[in-house]
Order: C-alpha cells, then sequence, then structure tokens
C-alpha cells in the first residue's frame, strides 16, 4: 500500500461516497432574467416566482443564470483564490484564523466529527461583525470579529469585497422572491440583516488519495437561511434526494457560470417546514483540485429565529421553539474545528414534539 491513511478523514463506512456517479438531471434551472434586466413583465415575474417556489418546495436546490453577477469578477476571484491556495502552508498560516476571530485561513474543518479533506479561506461581509462571546443562553457579552489582511495575491482583499456586493445584491433579489413565494411581501426579510453575519469562504479540496473513503465536506445542511455557491468545472457536490428512489445522492454537475441555490435550517424554520434545507457533501477525486466559493447568507446576532406568524395558524402551528441566531453560531463554531464526541447543534433541538 502507497498511501498512508489519516483516520481523522476516514467516513464511517455507510457514510463513504459511491463510486458510481448520478448526475441530478432535475434539478431546476432558473432564468432570473425578470429581476435582473430593467422593465420585466409582471407576467414573466410572476411565473419566477412560481418556479422558485417550487424548486424550494421539491428540491430546496436550484440553479440560477442570467443572475447579474460579472463573470468577469466571478474569474477574477478564481484566478485569486487559486494563486493564495498555491502558497506554502507556512505563508497561508500567517492569516490563519485564531482564537479573536474565526475569519481567515483553516484547514482542520470537522464535518460531524470526521476531519474534511479541504483548506479554507473565510471572509466577512461585515467588518466587524458582532457576535456573542460564548454559546451560553444567559451570557450577555458581545465580541466583534474581523477580518485577516492576506498579502498575496496583490489585491486579493479588494476582489474579494468586491464580490462580496455582487453576492449581496443577489441574495437581496433571492430573499425577496423566496418571500413572495411564500405569500410574504418582497421585503419580509429585509430587517435580519442590517447586522448580518453573513461571510464568504473560499474553499479549495486538493487531489486525495483514498476518494473513497474521505470527503471535501461530510453530509450537512447549511444552517443560514440561503447559500449562493459557485463551483468550478471539477464536480463534486452531491445533494441528497428528498424524494427517496432507489439512489440516495445525486451530483450537481458544474453549468458554466450558474450559481447553486440552496434553502438552509433557517428558512426551513422561518417557514415551517415548507422549504426544507437539504443534506450535501463533496466529493474529492485523486487527480484533480477543485475549488468552490459558497456564499452563506446569515442574519444578525440577536436574531430569534422561528416560524414566522404569516406562516403558522391554529392547523398549522409552530414546528420549532425560537432560538437566538447567535447562540446556535457560536455552538456551532466551537464544535466545526475539534473533533468531539457528541452531535452538534442542530434545528431539530428545537422541534416542537
Ligand atoms: O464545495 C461545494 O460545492 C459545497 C461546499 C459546502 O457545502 C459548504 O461549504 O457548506
Ligand atoms: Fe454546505
Amino acid at each position: 500500500m502507497g498511501v498512508d491513511i489519516d483516520q481523522a478523514f476516514v467516513q464511517d463506512p455507510q457514510h463513504r461516497p459511491g463510486l458510481s456517479i448520478t448526475q441530478a438531471q432535475g434539478i431546476p434551472l432558473i432564468d432570473l432574467s425578470p429581476v435582473t434586466t430593467t422593465n420585466p413583465c409582471p407576467s414573466s415575474m410572476d411565473a419566477l416566482v412560481k418556479e422558485i417556489g417550487s424548486a424550494c418546495k421539491e428540491w430546496g436546490f436550484f440553479q440560477v443564470i442570467n443572475h447579474g453577477v460579472s463573470i468577469s469578477l466571478r474569474e477574477k476571484l478564481q484566478e485569486a483564490s487559486k494563486k493564495f491556495f498555491a502558497q506554502s502552508l507556512e505563508d497561508k498560516k500567517k492569516v490563519s484564523r485564531d482564537e479573536t476571530s474565526p475569519s481567515g485561513y483553516h484547514d482542520t474543518e470537522h464535518t460531524k466529527n470526521v476531519r474534511d479533506w479541504k483548506e479554507v479561506f473565510d471572509f466577512l461581509t461585515k467588518d466587524p461583525t458582532l457576535v456573542p462571546l460564548t454559546s451560553h443562553e444567559y451570557d450577555d457579552r458581545l465580541v466583534q470579529w474581523t477580518n485577516k489582511s492576506p498579502h498575496y495575491p496583490p489585491g486579493f482583499r479588494d476582489i474579494i469585497k468586491e464580490y462580496i456586493e455582487e453576492m449581496e445584491k443577489l441574495g437581496r433579489k433571492l430573499m425577496e422572491l423566496i418571500a413572495m413565494s411564500l405569500g410574504l411581501e418582497a421585503k419580509r426579510f429585509e430587517e435580519f440583516f442590517k447586522d448580518q453575519t453573513s461571510f464568504i469562504r473560499l474553499n479549495h479540496y486538493p487531489p486525495c488519495p483514498y476518494p473513497h473513503l474521505a470527503l471535501g465536506v461530510g453530509r450537512h445542511k447549511d444552517p443560514g437561511p440561503l447559500t449562493i455557491l459557485a463551483q468550478d468545472d471539477v464536480g463534486g457536490l452531491e445533494v441528497k434526494l428528498k424524494h427517496k428512489t432507489d439512489q440516495e445522492w445525486v451530483r450537481v454537475e458544474p453549468t458554466p457560470n450558474a450559481y447553486i441555490i440552496n434553502v438552509g435550517d433557517i428558512m426551513q424554520v422561518w417557514s415551517n417546514d415548507a422549504y426544507e434545507s437539504v443534506e450535501h457533501r463533496v466529493m474529492v477525486n485523486s487527480e484533480k483540485e477543485r475549488f468552490s466559493t459558497p456564499y452563506f447568507l446569515f442574519p444578525a446576532h440577536d436574531t430569534e429565529v422561528k416560524p414566522l406568524e404569516e406562516l403558522t395558524n391554529e392547523n398549522n402551528p409552530p414546528k420549532y421553539r425560537p432560538y437566538k441566531w447567535g447562540k446556535f453560531l457560536i455552538h456551532r463554531k466551537d464544535s466545526n474545528f475539534q473533533k468531539q464526541n457528541v452531535e452538534n447543534i442542530q434545528i431539530h433541538h428545537f422541534k416542537i414534539a
């Protein structure tokens, strides 16, 4: 045997990736022209809202095209990200995450207590971002998280910031469409994002000598309301099908310049389970490295997450107890960076039986 296997990366047999790959033909591809061009006709807008609604309901995952994000800016970010990760580990560690702020470089994330085969660079939308100091319910102390400033490649920080602005615009449009699809006012979600805790993550998945045992990211659901993901042309993202067929996991094949959108746990709670957060994972391969860039739309730390009143009634009572987003976030952060023997915090812990 030529390769030494670090057991920290090895998935339990039932969670190892399958060797045959099924393509997710069915994942909806949605054209956002009605919200990215001027003067769209009202009927195309109605059709779009319906499409978004059924994609959220049936899949929880969809791709968008004609999204209005500059393709050259996306390429610029991709190039910069490649250059950043191509540096020596020592150079990358100059902008490591640290005790005071989790943004920056790191390569030891664990998902479900198994180490992910990846390295990342995280960058917050708001600098500083206000969050609770601890996850303890009665501890009111707050801290500020700030971004790291990589010196290489030149202009890296500015490119990331410019790109985040585009993510903000697209995120706002998507949240409006989702609100309308739930029968809510377009701006219903806006209030939650004034002091948002959103961040962008640059992912690098190096080639892996044992892709049948490890995963780039283990199975998980995204904790926020919405994620906007750019993937390169290598492929590896797999989504767990909601409707059970003989196939459990399907691959989201790269569509050039499209964004992959998925609803996360907070949307599931807000919508009282109308839109469910879907499990996904990332396969690695032995030949090619892969790059991806999720943008995690997260609300303000003091947001009390609970089913929206407009979406609940006597016949459809709230399915979740309220929880504070900031506390949930810190709880997650504490468990994602080291192996623990218990499941980390999940929305089902707030489910009303
Ligand atoms: O790399 C990908 O395609 C997805 C990554 C992901 O799911 C995550 O970082 O939460
Ligand atoms: Fe994810």
